[in-house]
């Protein structure tokens, strides 16, 4: 066991004084542990150059849609929200570049949409035009060459979503467009793709098409179409980063530090009816946060955090809801450069329990520092709220 240590960490023990002998033994432990951190980060570089591709080609084929919306690329699904060819055709181009580009991996996908509704009869001049975004999308990144996918080729790409993912081996996790309302609006939204190893977020990239790549403090500043489009990635150990959707140079980029809560602004959901905003409002006041909330739609949120633009996202959907882990998986790695994702209990977000996201009340993000007055106030507010109904 020792000697196989030795090797692999490319010492010589004949060469080692009778000082440092002992010393080795009690510093194996350590450098093991580094040897495996890097090559722990270091393993994900192909799936990760991959992911990157796949959600830049998606946001493509969303931008294109959302520039020509027709009222038939808008379908409701059976719990009322809405879905649109580009949410179709988006999952369909990650999952098919995924699985080219990852020809040895086996491959999971737990993914928002399936292709149910698409299968019906009124559905098919919907299914026909998805196809052509697809086509068109790959044939833009020189995948001109290989056979036009079929519509089946395509229905089997979305359905390849259906995994359950959970706590053992590798699962991609996908929300193809996550803020379908905003993109329907015209304003934010994200294609969310992270990868769970062994029930733990170990990759994850972020992209949003409509989020300027200048720090935002209020949604006004949103509605600017000049310089937006960022692309946020992280895995596991080496921080996150940030470039433009066109392709600049990466930046690295951290979570807001600031201890102070006037100075810190909040996060939360454009719709009222994602998340109660009479609550985030009564912890923001208990917090002493001076600034109103920043309403934006989707993930985009916590990429805007990850950067530092205002320093908590507040999230408490209405009774019944259940969270899906493709809503939460790329924005909490994301901003675990100085950030902390938890439930309302404090309890960190288990993603290996299948395709829901189960826990205590609501989602709080901030950085380490803040976090403890948060969960506080949180607390606080929580009580009130119910001794008031
Ligand atoms: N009733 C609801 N409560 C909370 N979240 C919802 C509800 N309906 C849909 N969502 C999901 O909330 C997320 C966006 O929320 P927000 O923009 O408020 O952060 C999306 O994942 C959206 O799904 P979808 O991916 O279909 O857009
Ligand atoms: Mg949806
Ligand atoms: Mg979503
Ligand atoms: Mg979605």
């Amino acid at each position: 066991m020792v000697a196989s240590i030795v090797r692999t960490l490319q010492l010589n023990p004949t060469t080692l004084s009778p000082i440092s002998r002992p010393l080795l033994f009690f510093s194996i432990p350590l450098q093991l542990r580094a040897v495996r951190r890097a090559s722990v980060s270091m393993s994900y570089n192909r799936q990760l150059a991959a992911a990157k591709k796949a959600a830049a080609l998606a946001a493509c084929l969303c931008q294109k849609v959302q520039k020509a919306l027709l009222q038939s690329d808008v379908q409701s699904k059976y719990d009322k929200t809405p879905v649109t060819v580009a949410d179709y055709g988006s999952q369909a181009v990650v999952s098919y570049i995924l699985e080219k580009e990852l020809p040895s991996m086996s491959f999971s996908l737990v993914a928002e949409e399936d292709s149910e509704d698409l299968r019906k009869e009124e559905a098919q001049g919907m299914l026909k035009r998805i196809t052509e975004l697809v086509n068109e999308t790959l044939a833009s990144d020189g995948m001109a060459d290989m056979m036009p996918l079929s519509e089946e080729d395509v229905l089997v790409a979305i359905d390849s979503g259906k995994s359950e993912g959970g706590p053992h081996g590798q699962h991609w996790v996908l929300d193809p467009i996550d803020g379908t309302k905003g993109f329907l609006r015209g304003d934010q939204y994200a294609i969310a793709l992270a990868l769970l190893d062994e029930g733990k977020v170990v990759l994850g990239v972020l992209a949003c098409p409509n989020l300027p790549l200048a720090a935002v403090a209020s949604h006004n500043q949103l509605i600017s179409k000049d310089d937006v489009g960022c692309l946020f990635y992280a895995h596991v150990g080496t921080g996150t980063y940030m470039q433009s959707l066109d392709g600049s140079k990466s930046t690295k980029v951290h979570v807001s530090a600031t201890e102070n809560p006037e100075e810190a602004s909040f996060f939360e959901s454009f719709e009222a009816a994602h998340s109660m905003h009479d609550l985030s409002g009564l912890i923001a006041k208990k917090l002493g946060v001076k600034a109103p909330p920043v309403r934006i739609d989707s993930q985009a949120k916590y990429g805007a955090l990850s950067r530092g633009d205002g320093a908590i996202y507040l999230r408490f959907p209405h009774k019944g809801y259940r969270e899906k882990i493709w809503d939460h998986a790329a924005g909490y790695i994301v901003v675990a450069a100085g950030g902390v994702a938890t439930d309302a209990a404090g309890n960190p977000l288990d993603f290996s329990r299948g395709r829901y996201l189960d826990m205590d009340t609501g989602i709080i993000v901030t950085n380490q520092k803040l976090m403890p007055a948060l969960l506080k106030a949180v607390q606080e507010s929580l009580k009130e709220k119910a001794s008031s109904l």
